[in-house]
Order: structure tokens, then C-alpha cells, then sequence
């Protein structure tokens, strides 16, 4: 399935189980000796009173608390499957209950959670809670917002986001030793009040063509700055994404597409 071109192979484990280990999972996302995604996720019953489980793993085999794109295809892979009927579902993941609705249009919004500013919610290296943080890359001194959207970003503004040092510093970003968990990183250019474009480098999958959370977060950021509104088109290399907050202690609200790529069966 895909969300704006983030893809992902989605296992039915209602009917069946099957939990890849770390190794399987890295070869099957290879792109030319395997299937091919940036994320895994698997459909499980719920352990509490959610409707169904979701677990998320990177392409490197590391399991993650959260994937906003993943979550619509969640929704539309359950309903095309006949595993529910309903349109507003509860869905448990690492890191708390989402609540995606399938709309009318087809597109799916989801309720992404209340994001986090701490350090300590992160997990991110520093002694106190500010607006902005700096980070050296490569000896240079780089202002990032971080945000956990349940699962950790890092995002910096740019002025253009076609010459953004996603390949160079994403990686570095990703790793820095600030960030024992690991981060996202977001590079975000700010086109007006209600329009960003956003390039994303996933931690555990690169630079992916669109990241959900990663829309969450730098929205998040960019309110926080008092550059944007409370309602923002994200345009990615994927494709478009609308994201709402209404500010602190709120929940992020993110609309977009699904689709199904193809079904098949993996022979091990
Ligand atoms: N593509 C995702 C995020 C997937 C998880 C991320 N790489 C992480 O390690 O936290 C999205 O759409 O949010």
C-alpha cells in the first residue's frame, strides 16, 4: 500500500500469525532482492478495548511507536480486507490509541494524538524545554524544533526545500548522539501562513516521499513559532497532506490518501 508514496507491506495477523524477525524484515524491504517498502506493519487484535493492534516496523527491522501515513492505509487495508465495518476505528500502537475515520471522499483523517514538547518525551539531550534548540552537523550550528507526534522528530526551516541538506545532514541528524532513540528528521520550507513543503529523512528508512508524523511535527513547530495558522497544506515529494492543531494540549488532526498497490503471499 502506499500514503503520497510512503510504502508499506501490511500483514493480516487476525487470521494468521506471522511477526518477522529483524533479518526477514530487512530483506524483504530490499528494493531489488525482495518487495521493497519503507515501512512493515501488521494487523493484530487488540490487547485492551481498541478495535485492532497496530505495529510498525522500519525497513531496517526496528520496531517504531508510530507512522502517520501508515495509519490510513491501516484503515483502508482493514476495511477492503472485511476485517470492520466501522468507519471511526481505535487503534492501539506503542505509544497509545489513534482514532482514524474513513470519510466520505475516501480520504481518511486521522486523530494523531496530543504532540509532545519535553526533551525528555523525545528522548532528546538537553536540560530544559525551549522553543528551539541548536545542533552542530558537520561543524555547523543548525536551529531544530523537536517534537514527539508519539515517535521523534527533529525539524529545521529552510529557504528552499529543492537544495535542502536532506541527504547530507538527514542522516547525521538521525544519529546524533542528542538522540539515543534516534530522530526523524524534517526540513521544512514555509510558503505562507498555510502551505509548507516538507522533505523527510526517516530515521530506520531514509528519505522517504512523504511522512505523516513528520507533517504533524513541523506543522506543530511552525505554529509554535507563530509562522503558520492552525490549518496547513503540507505539500511533500509524495504529495499533499492537510494537518490541523488548534494548539498546546490539543490533538493533531491529519487528512490524506491510501491506496492499494497489489496483494500477494510471501513464500519464506
Ligand atoms: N513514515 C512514517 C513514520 C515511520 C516511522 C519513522 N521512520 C520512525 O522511525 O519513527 C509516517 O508516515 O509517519
Amino acid at each position: 500500500m502506499q500514503g503520497l508514496g510512503n510504502d508499506f507491506i501490511i500483514i493480516d495477523n487476525i487470521h494468521q500469525t506471522f511477526v518477522p524477525d529483524a533479518e526477514q524484515i530487512r530483506r524483504l524491504s530490499d528494493r531489488h532482492f525482495g518487495i521493497g517498502f519503507d515501512q512493515l506493519l501488521l494487523v493484530e487484535k487488540a490487547k485492551g478495548d481498541a478495535d485492532f493492534r497496530y505495529r510498525i516496523f522500519n525497513a531496517n527491522g526496528e520496531e517504531v511507536e508510530q507512522c502517520g501515513n501508515g495509519a490510513r492505509c491501516f484503515v483502508r487495508f482493514v476495511h477492503e480486507q472485511g476485517l470492520t465495518d466501522k468507519k471511526t476505528i481505535q487503534v492501539e500502537t506503542l505509544q497509545g490509541v489513534i482514532t482514524p475515520t474513513l470519510r466520505a471522499d475516501g480520504e481518511i483523517s486521522v486523530n494523531m494524538g496530543v504532540p509532545r514538547f519535553e526533551p525528555a518525551d523525545i528522548p532528546f539531550h538537553a536540560n530544559q524545554r525551549s522553543l528551539t534548540y541548536p545542533l552542530t552537523i558537520n561543524g555547523k550550528q543548525t536551529e531544530i524544533c523537536i517534537v514527539s507526534m508519539g515517535n521523534p522528530h527533529a525539524v529545521q526551516i529552510v529557504p528552499d526545500i529543492e537544495h535542502a541538506p536532506v541527504a547530507g545532514e538527514g542522516p547525521l541528524i538521525a544519529t546524533h548522539p542528542y538522540f539515543p532513540n534516534g530522530v526523524n528528521a524534517g526540513f521544512m520550507q514555509i510558503v505562507d501562513r498555510s502551505h509548507i513543503k516538507l522533505r523527510v529523512f526517516e530515521r530506520g528508512a531514509g528519505e522517504t516521499l512523504a511522512c505523516g508524523t513528520g507533517a504533524c511535527a513541523a506543522t506543530v513547530c511552525g505554529i509554535l513559532l507563530r509562522k503558520l495558522d492552525n490549518d496547513v497544506l503540507v505539500t511533500t515529494s509524495g504529495g499533499t497532506l492537510r494537518i490541523r492543531w488548534q494548539g498546546a494540549g490539543q490533538p493533531v488532526w491529519m487528512t490524506g490518501p491510501a491506496e492499494t498497490v497489489f496483494t500477494g503471499e510471501i513464500k519464506l
